[in-house]
């Protein structure tokens, strides 16, 4: 009898196979391909999805799939974070597309001991042949695409050497990165070519990849740039990390062949993990380096690397069969002399650009676009429901240029906690004398240093607190101001990161910045100075 069910049920079994093999399309998507994430945000999109009983929630800000706002009643770019409802692992569900019948899975299979995981998305359609399931990917995809129009995803390699989606990053503007003029224009235009010339290599049977070596001064802008470009021309960012333990010769080339055709790989501070000193067949070991060739405000701790690739990994893995086409590869260093010919020669890194410190000319840019008024707050200060009297602020300072002005005196000044002491005026600033007085710092601009005017009730605290803001400048005071600024950076002597941390310093003083970056150039150059003949002592 038991016998008899067994069979029976076995019959079942396999006659519901056939029956799914014959009348239904299934497709399987893995996490660590970019289809699975289409088919999220696709899968979030459906009408019938909102139907479903048995969700798992997502508040992580990586996805881009349809969520519901939470909102807490507040400012929803602070206060609320996108909640997603995603496929319960092991759950099924059943949708309608098109009039046809729909069947969903999420599964989640452990390695290695519960140490990793990888999820798969089934989707079973009820189809005779492909077109509905090429149907849907495409929407799928295309959806995706829009959704991340004004984004940019940076992926990394995990564990298992697969891609893994790590953030998305809004866009930065190219013209934000503040270079000497034309060299932003030049890497984006080249990037933007080379992509659209696949016949062109196709025709003469060159592999169709492109390296740019980005060199220089640390804090120069070359990570910013690369974010940027990838946001200019819509390509994701793949970090290739080579230092990442568990890395290997056979995981790098894999992980290279598994780039998309169409992306940014990004290598940053080649030169940690390879020098010449090193055999091209030995596991590099960068810890010997020291960053002593830089001075003291470019000196940076290197990562220690515990990876295992060996040079010859890294040129086989960059130019053999499995490189992918279409790849654009960037890599940044701080010590270009340092890197092997052989990494650097045209084929592997087509393009060097140097990266150097900061110029006049780039001072004063820096400090024009630092002190701009932002479109959103010129547009709030407008819309202001207690507007101030014409050419008069809210915080007393009156304004000859008729220039729309923000009112300080309401919300965006915090109370101040501790009393602030007398500020002196500039005496070099070249503006009219009918221009503003000296702002006073806010109390949000104290250092803890300067703890003698402060009740003993204040908060103690090192730094600038970020709410408060900078009076609004007209454009010509502005540019006066960014001019004397600019007078006092010396020609490529500090970087572009130290001279923005300075203005960040004086983030609602611009009047304070213009005047004392003199004394805070000579301190920096002073200390630098001392920390070199330490080292030469040593
Ligand atoms: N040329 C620049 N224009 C505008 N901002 C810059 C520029 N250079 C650096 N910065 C600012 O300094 C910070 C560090 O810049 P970034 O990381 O791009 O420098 P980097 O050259 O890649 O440095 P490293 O070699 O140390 O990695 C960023 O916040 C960036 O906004």
């Amino acid at each position: 009898m038991g016998s008899l069910f067994e069979t029976a049920r076995r019959l079942l079994s396999s006659l519901w196979d056939a029956l799914i093999n014959a009348f239904f399309i299934t497709a399987d998507f893995e996490d660590d391909d970019v289809s699975f994430q289409w088919i999220m945000h696709w899968l979030s999109e459906q009408p019938s999805w909102k139907g479903a009983r048995n969700v798992q929630i997502s508040t992580s800000n990586f996805d881009l799939l349809h969520g519901v706002e939470i909102d807490s009643g507040e400012d929803s770019s602070t206060h609320s974070r996108k909640v997603t409802y995603l496929p319960a692992v092991s759950e099924s569900y059943t949708l309608w597309y098109k009039y046809r019948w729909m069947g969903v899975t999420r599964a989640v299979q452990s390695s290695q001991g519960g140490w990793s995981t990888r999820e798969t998305l089934t989707l079973s359609v009820m189809a005779r042949d492909h077109g509905i399931l090429a149907k849907i990917l495409q929407d799928a995809k295309n959806g995706y695409i829009k959704a991340r129009e004004d984004k940019i995803t940076i992926y990394v390699s995990d564990s298992m050497n697969g891609w893994r989606g790590l953030a998305t990053r809004p866009k930065r503007p190219l013209n934000s990165i503040i270079l000497d003029p034309g060299t932003a224009e030049l890497v984006v235009e080249d990037v933007r070519d080379f992509l659209s010339s696949k016949e062109w290599y196709a025709e003469r049977g060159i592999p169709f990849r492109r390296g740019y070596l980005l060199h220089g001064a640390p804090g120069s802008g070359k990570t910013s740039l690369i974010h940027s470009i990838a946001g200019e021309l819509g390509l994701d960012v793949y970090i290739i990390s080579l230092s990442r333990s568990g890395l290997d010769d056979t995981s790098l080339a894999d992980l290279i062949s598994d780039l998309p055709e169409r992306c940014i790989a990004l290598m940053e501070d080649i030169d940690a993990a390879f020098h010449p000193g090193l055999s091209r067949e030995t596991p590099h070991a960068s810890s010997m380096q020291t960053p002593n060739d830089l001075g003291p405000d470019m000196q940076r701790t290197r990562p220690q690397p515990s990876g295992r690739v060996s040079l010859s990994g890294l040129l086989n893995a960059l130019d053999g069969i499995g490189a992918q086409e279409g790849r654009v590869l960037f890599a940044t260093t701080n010590k270009y002399n340092s890197l092997d010919p052989a990494l650097r020669r045209p084929g592997r890194m087509d393009l060097h650009i140097e990266f150097k410190l900061a110029s006049r000319f780039q001072a004063e840019e820096l400090f024009k676009r630092f002190y701009a008024p932002s479109p959103s707050a010129s547009a709030r200060g407008s819309e202001s429901k207690h507007p101030t009297a014409l050419g008069k602020r809210g915080n007393g300072h009156v304004d000859t240029t008729g220039d729309p002005l923000i009112d300080l005196s309401e919300s965006q000044a915090p109370p101040a906690p501790f009393s602030s002491s007398s500020p002196s005026p500039s005496p070099s600033f070249p503006s009219s004398p009918s221009s503003p007085p000296y702002p006073s710092p806010t109390a949000t601009e104290k250092h803890e240093e300067n703890t003698s005017d402060r009740p003993a009730s204040g908060p103690t605290y090192v730094g600038v607190v970020h709410s408060g803001r900078a009076p609004t400048l007209s454009r010509d005071q502005i540019n006066a101001l960014a001019a004397q600024f600019a007078l006092a950076v010396p020609e490529r002597q500090l970087s572009m990161a130290s001279l923005q941390g300075f203005l960040m310093m004086h983030k609602t003083r611009p009047f304070e910045a213009a005047a004392d970056v003199e004394a805070w150039v000579e301190k920096e150059l002073m200390e630098r100075r001392e920390a070199e003949k330490g080292e030469n002592e040593q």
